[in-house]
């Protein structure tokens, strides 16, 4: 297990250095963990790959006080500076899609391409995410679970494939109340809806049509807004990299490499 201890927190990271010339960087959602990854497993063949668990999340450090989407998008920058990766392409979905947006805003000198799967430039409403943490205060972390399955999968995909699903509900089971408290405090905080226009790096949005938390329209709204930007969908619910493995990855490959 990688560590690094950047921006004040201890970053848990993989960074595979398979000597290509370009870095991809992935950014999990909220509840999963760098392992949310393994399913773009075929990317290796094309970039050095860095995954890294969010602050709160996986093996990551629980730092106290409160969370911000600029945080988090300094503890990303902090941890490319660590491994000396000066340029890079960033792929984040949900969360890791609004610290993709903050990255595009503030620091797209440092961006090749940028990718922001099942996002918005909003996510949900100030009472939605007030009354996640309540709940979260007054439950246990697996009580959260039920809900992700439906938020996160079509019902086809939970009847097909349980196993895959259970290995992605169990990160949400296993993230600390605490960490996962903080970070939806950044989801609730986050609203890009009139910067998006500063984003100037090449952007990919990846949709799910099957997603009733980000969805199709609000791909749309970042299409219009991001002037350099793609706008695709995959038949998938919110984890469209898992739903959709090998789509997703392939329209990644695509985007970069055209
Ligand atoms: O509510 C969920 O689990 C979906 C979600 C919203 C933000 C995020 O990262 O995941």
């Amino acid at each position: 297990m990688a560590v690094a201890k950047v921006n004040n927190v201890k970053i848990h990271y993989q960074y595979k250095d398979h000597g290509h010339e370009e870095v991809l960087i992935f950014s999990n959602s909220l509840g999963c963990n760098l392992s949310m990854w393994s399913y773009q497993e075929m990317l290796k063949e094309h970039f050095n790959i860095l995954t890294y668990d969010t602050r709160g999340h996986g093996d990551s450090e629980i730092t106290l006080g409160k969370y911000t989407v600029e945080l988090l998008g300094n503890d990303v920058l902090a941890l490319a500076d660590h491994l000396n990766i000066e340029k890079f392409n960033f792929c984040g979905l949900s969360m890791g899609g609004l610290i993709g947006q903050w990255l595009g805003i503030h620091a797209g000198n440092r961006l090749n391409h940028l990718i922001i799967a099942n996002t918005a430039a909003k996510i949900g409403t100030e009472t939605g995410w007030n009354d996640r943490i309540q709940f979260v205060n007054h439950n246990k972390m697996a009580d959260l679970v039920d809900g992700s399955k439906v938020r996160w999968f079509t019902p086809e995909y939970c009847i097909e494939f349980p196993q895959e699903v259970s290995k992605l509900t169990d990160q949400i089971a296993n993230t600390s109340p605490d960490g996962y408290v903080a970070n939806c405090a950044v989801v609730r905080d986050a609203d890009f809806r009139e910067q998006l226009h500063k984003i100037k790096t090449p952007t990919l949005i990846i949709s799910g049509t099957k997603d009733e938390v980000t969805t199709v329209e609000h791909g749309k709204f970042l299409n219009e807004q991001i002037k350099d930007s793609e706008h695709v969908s995959l038949n998938a619910a919110h984890l469209s990299n898992v739903e959709q493995a090998e789509g997703f990855s392939e329209y990644i490959l695509n985007f970069i490499k055209e």
